[in-house]
């Protein structure tokens, strides 16, 4: 595709403007967590590689951890089978986990991957069993009812992350790759996790100390009761807004490793509205920014 002449000063303007953000991230690690509810629609698909691509180009360093919760729910459906939800993570057992290797480590990892190959990138798809990539054991989980009793829950072979290693997804950036990591973890026996995928981009941010954690979702940012996004978190608050029903479900998981990742050192976590067209771009080149901030300086002054 050419350009006329005033297309290419407009580009050119453009091009001039995103300058001061290219050289503020260069070299730079960005750990970007794409939901499964951002994957809906093809044309944000494309955007959403698209912008990888061009990242990567410009001299970032993107590293892509994936979901797919609602592509693994469809596959069960098709299997007339269902599995429940306790605080946004899926009970899943020895057949529900094959599925969710299938759906998360197979389709939907390939997808992504061929999306960014199409785009020019050079994408490489891994789940947490390459190389060890993702180490992990059982996540045990409890609950407190309205008499203070707390009871174990058992979520079965769901995993909280232990180690990731690091060195593998240095080499592969080195290289001139753009890691694709689907949720799943391994433990020493070689056992397979199904890992919440925030939990998983957040723990990648924070073993590469990456600049910036961006998690993709289908909502504009973290809202309060009225609708309005709110910026600015506090643990405190997170947990009155998680104890009165605010925020719920899937939220649990992708506000507390947004915390837990500027605690542990990444520069800031965002929560992002994946809906918008070139979200990631709009989020790395401009101040404002589209979602939901937690930056370093608030996570520390807030714990
Ligand atoms: N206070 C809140 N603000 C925004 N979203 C919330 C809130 N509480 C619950 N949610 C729900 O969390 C969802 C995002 O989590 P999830 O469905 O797991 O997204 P993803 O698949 O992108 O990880 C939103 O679509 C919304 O339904
Ligand atoms: C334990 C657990 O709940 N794992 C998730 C992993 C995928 C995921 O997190 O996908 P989204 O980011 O699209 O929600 C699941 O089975 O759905």
């Amino acid at each position: 595709m050419s350009l006329n002449l005033a297309q290419a000063k407009t580009t050119a303007e453009v091009l001039t403007t995103a300058l001061p953000y290219i050289q503020r991230f260069e070299d730079k690690i960005i750990v970007v967590k794409y939901g499964g509810n951002a994957m809906t629609d093809p044309e944000l698909e494309s955007s959403f590689a698209r912008d990888v691509v061009l990242l990567k180009t410009v001299g970032l360093h993107p590293v892509v951890v994936h979901g797919g919760g609602p592509q693994v729910d469809n596959l069960l459906k098709e299997l007339g089978r269902q599995s429940d939800r306790i605080d946004g993570m899926r009970v899943t057992n020895k057949s529900t986990m094959d599925v969710v290797e299938m759906v998360l480590g197979g389709s939907v990892n390939k997808s992504i991957v061929s999306l960014i190959n199409k785009h020019g990138g050079r994408a490489i798809g891994l789940t947490g069993k390459d190389a060890n990539l993702i180490r992990a054991k059982k996540l045990l989980m409890s609950t407190t009812d309205a008499n203070g009793q707390t009871s174990d829950i058992d979520l079965g072979f769901v995993g909280e992350v232990v180690s990731v290693n690091k060195d593998v997804i240095m080499m592969l950036i080195g290289s001139n790759f753009i890691p694709v990591i689907a949720p799943i973890g391994v433990d020493s026996e070689g056992n397979s996790y199904n890992i919440n995928a925030d939990l998983v981009a957040g723990k990648v941010a924070e073993f590469l100390q990456a600049e910036k954690l961006m998690l993709l979702t289908n909502i504009k940012g973290v809202m309060d009761k009225s609708g309005n996004v709110v910026t600015g978190l506090t643990p405190k608050k997170v947990d009155e807004m998680i104890e009165d029903g605010t925020i719920s479900g899937g939220m649990i998981p992708k506000i507390q490793c947004a915390l837990d990742a500027v605690r542990g050192g990444v520069k800031s976590a965002v929560i992002v509205d994946g809906r918008v067209p070139n979200a990631t771009l709009l989020e790395i080149f401009t101040n404002e920014g589209v979602g939901t901030l937690i930056s370093r300086d608030l996570g520390a002054a807030l714990s």
